[in-house]
C-alpha cells in the first residue's frame, strides 16, 4: 500500500468502509479498501476524546511508532495513520482468518501438528520483537491473527495492556497470560513472553489457559508456584517444551532460538508448514 511517492499522507476520503471487525474500549476495527489500488486493509478507528480521558495518547503514539517500524511476516503490518478533528485512524494489514481465539474456540483446541505452527509462528515474531528491543507484547490468543496462508500474526500494539483501565482489568481478570514476575509487580524483561509462550502452548493443545481458576487470587497462586496439570493427551515432547518456558526464574526460561530447534517444534512444524485453511480435522485422539 504506497501513497505517491510526494509522501501525501491518507485521509478517510482515500478508503471504502466495509463491515466492522471488532469493537474495543477506544474505538473499533473496520474492513476498508484503498479506492485507487482496490487495496484491503483493516481500519482501526480510535475516538481521540477517549484516548484523553484514558491518558493514554503518548502511549498510543508510542505504540504506533513502534508497529509502523516492525517488519516481520508473523506481525501485522501497520502501512500509516491519520487523524482528524475527532478520530486517530490507523492503517493496518487485513488478517483473513480473523483472530486465533475464534479458531480455538471452534475446535476446542489444535491437534499438535497445528498448535506448534502457531508457537513457531510466534516464537519467530517474539525473537524479531526482542531484537528490536520490543518486548511484552499482549500475548494471548485475543491479540494474535490468523493470516490468508493461517500464519500466526502478532496484532496487539500493546495499548490497550498499557492503558490503566485494561491493567486493572488485567489484575482482576485475565491474569492468565502473566508471568510469576509480573503479578508480583516486579520489573520485567524479554523473558516475559517466553513465558507467556509456554501459556500460549498449552491454551492451544489443551483449549483453557493453564492457570486457569475459579478467582484471580487462585490463578495468582497457581502462576507463582507454576501448579499445572498436563491431559493425559499432552505427548511426552509437548510437556518438555511447556515444562522449559514456564519456569519461575525468568533467566531459566528456555531462550526463543532453541524453541525453534526444539523436538516437538521441529517434527510438527517443519519450516514452511501451516495448518489447513478448514482445520476442520478433529485433534488426533
Ligand atoms: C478497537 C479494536 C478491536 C481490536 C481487535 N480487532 C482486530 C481486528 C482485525 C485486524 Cl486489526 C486485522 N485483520 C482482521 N481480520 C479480522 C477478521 C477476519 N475475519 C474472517 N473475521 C475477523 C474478525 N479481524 C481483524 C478486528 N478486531 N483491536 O482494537
Amino acid at each position: 500500500l504506497k501513497k505517491e511517492d510526494k509522501k501525501k499522507s491518507w485521509m478517510l476520503t482515500d478508503f471504502e468502509l466495509g463491515r466492522p471487525l471488532g469493537k474495543g474500549k477506544f474505538g473499533n476495527v473496520y474492513l476498508a479498501r484503498e479506492k485507487e489500488s482496490h487495496y484491503v486493509v483493516a481500519l482501526k478507528v480510535l475516538f481521540k476524546s477517549q484516548i484523553q480521558d484514558a491518558e493514554i495518547e503518548h502511549q498510543v503514539r508510542r505504540e504506533v511508532e513502534i508497529q509502523c517500524r516492525l517488519r516481520h511476516p508473523n506481525i501485522l503490518r501497520m502501512y500509516g495513520y491519520f487523524h482528524d478533528e475527532k478520530r486517530i485512524y490507523l492503517i493496518l494489514e487485513y488478517a483473513k482468518h480473523g483472530a486465533l481465539y475464534h479458531l480455538l474456540k471452534q475446535c476446542k483446541r489444535f491437534d499438535e501438528k497445528t498448535a506448534a505452527s502457531y508457537v513457531r509462528d510466534l516464537a519467530k515474531a517474539l525473537l524479531y520483537c526482542h531484537s528490536k528491543k520490543v518486548i511484552h507484547r499482549d500475548i494471548k490468543p485475543e491479540n494474535l491473527l490468523i493470516g490468508h496462508k493461517m500464519e500466526l500474526k502478532m496484532a496487539d500494539f500493546g495499548w490497550s495492556v498499557h492503558s490503566p483501565s485494561s491493567r486493572r482489568m488485567t489484575l482482576c481478570g485475565t491474569l492468565d497470560y502473566l508471568s510469576p514476575e509480573m503479578v508480583e509487580g516486579k520489573p520485567h524483561n524479554y523473558a516475559v513472553d517466553i513465558w507467556s509462550l509456554g501459556v500460549l502452548c498449552y491454551e492451544l493443545l489443551v483449549g483453557m489457559p493453564p492457570f486457569d481458576a475459579i478467582d484471580s487470587h487462585q490463578t495468582y497462586k497457581k502462576i507463582r508456584y507454576v501448579i499445572i496439570k498436563y491431559p493425559a493427551f499432552i505427548s511426552e515432547k509437548a510437556k518438555d517444551l511447556m515444562g522449559k518456558l514456564l519456569v519461575v526464574n525468568p533467566e531459566q526460561r528456555m531462550p526463543l532460538a532453541n524453541v525453534l530447534q526444539h523436538p516437538w517444534i521441529v517434527e510438527n512444524a517443519p519450516e514452511g508448514s501451516h495448518p489447513p485453511a478448514n482445520n476442520s480435522h478433529p485433534p488426533a485422539n
